[in-house]
């Protein structure tokens, strides 16, 4: 399980836009984190995937402090970052496959596994192409497919159905739901409106309610 305790998030003299957060997520769940803007559901996805350090407090995936043991703790976990922030260099499928081999998860039919999640996520054969060259929505979908390409047990999304098409949408809530049932622990930072509503296991207002 992840466990926040009593973490605080300060950026420099402001007020804490996050105080004192304690919450345990456990496998099998799908936590959806919303509040209005900038309530500091990023913030806290940023620190679950340690690109931000808690002022106080301190993050735990089972017995692991995060924050001391990141690279352990990554080898777990899958993100969708609210912005793509991908390797223009790249095309989607070296990506993937980049992703994979970096998690130790590649085998001798890791080509298949691309292919397949890339079918599945409705990416063309524009997957050939480099990044650099990719539309928003293309970009989502290689966003997902790196996220879920390692068998994460840990997946963080922030708004990972914005900018998707209706049938990426649908496959992306299946394949959360499948991450879910097989013990993954989901965490989304997203609007109460989202259509991973119906999946989520618990809701978590930030910030003033909604
Ligand atoms: N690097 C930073 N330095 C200073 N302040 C920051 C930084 N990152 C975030 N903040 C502040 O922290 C607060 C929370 O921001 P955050 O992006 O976590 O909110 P959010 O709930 O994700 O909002 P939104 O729904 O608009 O995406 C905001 O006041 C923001 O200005």
């Amino acid at each position: 399980m992840l466990v926040l305790d009593s973490v605080t998030k300060q950026y420099g003299q402001h007020e804490p836009v996050i105080e004192s957060m304690s919450h345990t997520f456990e496998p099998g769940t799908l936590t959806m984190l919303v509040g209005p803007n900038g309530a500091g559901k990023t913030t806290l996805l940023r620190m679950l995937s340690v690109l931000a350090y808690p002022t106080a407090g301190e993050v735990r995936y089972d017995d692991l402090n995060v924050h001391d043991s990141p690279y352990r703790y990554l080898q777990h976990v899958g993100v969708v970052h609210a912005e793509a922030g991908l390797p223009e260099h790249l095309t989607a499928v070296e990506l993937l496959e980049w992703v994979a081999r970096s998690r130790n998860t590649w085998s001798a039919n890791g080509t298949d596994q691309v292919s397949g999640l890339l079918d599945r996520l409705r990416l063309d054969e524009r997957r050939a192409n480099l990044l650099g060259t990719y539309s928003s929505g293309m970009l989502k979908k290689v966003q997902i497919g790196a996220a879920f390409i390692a068998r994460p047990k840990v997946l963080l999304m922030d708004e990972p159905l914005r900018s998707l098409d209706r049938a990426t949408t649908d496959a992306t809530i299946d394949m959360v739901e499948e991450f879910v049932s097989d013990g993954g622990i989901g965490i989304v930072a997203s609007h109460l409106d989202s259509e991973l509503r119906d999946l989520a296991t618990e809701i978590v207002t930030m910030g003033e309610p909604e």
